[in-house]
């Protein structure tokens, strides 16, 4: 028996199938075979009595490789559903995480030249200033506008270098193909002789630096654009070409009622508007007072006052338009007088005309011309970057530009003080002691101003205010009275910073600084006009933004003015250019810190609220 069962353990133990042998001492243990495995290697032997043939062999072998593709392929399809099946959020988040990733690793310099890059690249896709209609049939012209003007023989028979040499030595620079000769004399510039009067007598003898090479590149019939100081007499420079322009006409052939306008001047205040049709008028008048040339008519187009009172210009043919841009579309769009003849289009303080939210309203405007005009732009300010926006909207356009575009007059002396908020007001009375009058103060505010002049009145000093919420009949007034020497004082909020020629400004004191320093430069270029010196103090504080502080300290240092050290003291930090920000002329930040790019695009979210609000339309 012993035997027996010692062969069956040793039978068992050379079984193939495995066998555990859990205590090494236990002889009598038998080691478990499942039914499964048993099952198993019974079919095992079964099979092997019955041997596959080779092409079974090969069959299976190649059903198993079909298998394992199979599976392969199922596998990566699998991987390729879950690699979609990712959730954009997820995405984001990767792509959010490595750009901090990213941007931790940039320097603030970096940084900002990417925030430049991206706001040049928006200015550049900017729509092209011309008319919708001109876009939509892809009208451009390639020749300037045929005008029957030609400098006397002499100067053109002089070397393209003694132009230059002339230019250098008034500071002047140009940019353009073929451009037309400066000239020193009025008398050279074919001005008729009643007009040559007319000037002298307002003591224009020869002509400034803007107006020699700005006139004969007018009188051509080129597109331009005008940079050059406050005060340096760039309207005479615009309207001049105009009046010559419509003289020829007029004489030519006469208008009648319902003809014309020959041209438009556009500017972005009614005191502006007005103050410019006041010198046309003068100078047409001038012209027809001496027999020799026939009267035009100048109609001014403004909000504000009824166009009835100037009926009398509209019952006869019309030769200049002077305007604002929302009574000018208003006017076209009622049909009161059409531009199918008219060729030139001026803008003065082009830069705020052609500004972001301001730039449908000019687009609109030149829809309404019928064919080829000259178009010309002038201002004091106007950054690079809108200087090239402009140019590829003119034909052959000539650059006249007089110092760095945003530059301060030098005739004006900058005084800039730290004044604390609650002392400004007194010391605003000390600081009207420096000199006699007039004097003009400038706010931000129109609370401001209307406080200023309320205290003012009270200790006695004879002022006038002006601001954006006062009647058209206020505001008249109170531009009148400065002018006329009645009122020393007269404070004003931005309205009156641009563009407005007063006489013999003493002093300008800038109550509250504006944030944009092409607003200061405007303001302080109320004074120091046509070679007279002028002062402008600047009150600032900690209300100031850094950004306008040091724009004010470069403005400062590039004429060559006394910097306080308060300013001195503040740091660069912000990158500014020393080429000016090219959005506005400022020395002191980079793009991506302009206070102008914000209040552009305040503005602009406004006029689009607005337009919606009303159904659109002007
Ligand atoms: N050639 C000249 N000689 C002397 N005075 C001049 C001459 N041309 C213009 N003026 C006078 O200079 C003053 C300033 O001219 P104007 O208003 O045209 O300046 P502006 O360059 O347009 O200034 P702003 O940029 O502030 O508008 C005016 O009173 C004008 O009569």
């Amino acid at each position: 028996m012993h035997s027996e069962l010692r062969t069956k353990r040793r039978r068992i133990g050379r079984s193939p199938s495995p066998t555990y042998k859990l205590d090494d001492e236990d002889d009598t243990y038998e080691p478990y075979v499942s039914v499964a495995q048993r099952r198993k290697e019974k079919l095992a032997k079964l099979t092997s009595w019955v041997a596959p043939s080779g092409k079974q062999k090969a069959k299976k072998e190649q059903e198993e490789l079909e298998e394992r593709e199979d599976e392969e392929k199922e596998e990566e399809r699998r991987r390729e559903r879950a690699r979609k099946e990712r959730t954009l959020l997820m995405e984001a988040q990767e792509v959010h995480s490595r750009k901090v990733a990213e941007d931790a690793k940039k320097t603030d310099q970096q940084r900002a030249e990417e925030a430049d890059a991206e706001i040049l690249e928006a200015i550049k896709s900017r729509r092209k200033l011309a008319s919708d209609l001109e876009l939509a049939k892809g009208i451009s012209y390639v020749e300037s506008l045929k005008t029957s003007w030609r400098a006397p023989r002499y100067i053109y028979e002089r070397s393209s270098e003694h132009h230059q040499k002339v230019r250098d030595k008034y500071h002047i620079i140009v940019e353009g193909e073929d451009i037309p000769p400066p000239i020193e004399h009025f008398v050279d510039m074919k001005i008729p002789e009643p007009l040559l009067q007319s000037l002298k007598a307002n003591r224009i003898v020869s002509p400034t630096p803007i107006q020699l090479q700005g006139i004969p590149a007018a009188f051509s019939g080129r597109d331009l654009i005008g940079i050059a100081f406050t005060g340096s007499g760039k309207t005479l420079c615009f309207c001049l070409p105009l009046i010559m322009m419509a003289l020829e006409e007029e004489i030519k052939l006469s208008f009648i009622r319902g003809e014309g306008p020959v041209g438009v001047i556009l500017c972005p205040s009614r005191e502006l508007a007005n103050q410019t049709y006041e010198n046309v008028l003068g100078w047409c008048s001038d012209l027809a007072k001496s027999g020799k040339y026939p009267q035009l008519n100048t109609l001014l187009c403004i909000g504000g006052i009824s166009m009835n009172e100037q009926s009398h210009i509209m019952s006869k043919g019309l030769h200049i338009v002077i305007a604002t841009p929302g009574r000018l579309i208003d006017m076209l769009e009622k049909r009161k007088f059409t531009f199918n003849n008219c060729k030139y289009l001026c803008m003065d303080e082009a830069d705020r005309m052609i500004d972001l939210g301001f730039e449908d309203d000019v687009r609109n405007i030149m829809s309404f011309f019928k064919g080829q005009r000259q178009t010309l732009l002038f201002s004091a300010t106007m950054p690079k970057k809108i200087q090239d926006f402009a140019q590829q909207s003119l034909i052959r356009p000539v650059l006249v530009n007089v110092g760095r575009a945003g530059a301060a007059n030098l005739d004006v002396l900058q005084v800039v003080e730290y004044v604390k908020q609650e002392a400004k007001m007194v010391y605003l009375l000390e600081c009207l002691q420096k000199t006699p009058p007039p004097v003009i103060i400038f706010s931000e505010n129109k609370n401001e101003v209307d406080d200023i002049q309320e205290y003012l009145l009270l200790k006695g000093v004879e002022a006038v205010a002006i601001h954006g919420s006062k009647t058209q009949e206020e505001r008249q007034y109170a531009i009148k009275s400065f002018k006329s020497g009645a009122k020393d004082v007269m404070v004003a909020s931005g309205v009156a910073s641009k563009g407005l020629d007063f006489n013999d400004i003493q002093h300008v004191i800038i109550f509250t600084m504006p944030k944009e320093i092409e607003d200061y430069v405007h303001q302080i270029g109320r004074t120091g006009r046509s070679g007279k010196t002028g002062i402008a103090t600047t009150f600032v504080n900690m209300n100031t933004p850094e950004p306008t502080l040091l724009d004010l300290k470069y403005l400062l240092i590039e004429a060559g003015q006394k910097v306080p050290p308060f300013l001195s003291s503040i740091d660069d930090i912000q990158g500014g250019s020393r080429l000016g920000c090219a959005v506005c002329g400022g020395l002191g930040h980079a793009i991506s810190s302009c206070p102008k790019r914000e209040d552009a695009q305040r503005r602009l979210m406004a006029s689009h609220r607005a337009n919606e609000e009303s159904g659109g339309g002007y």
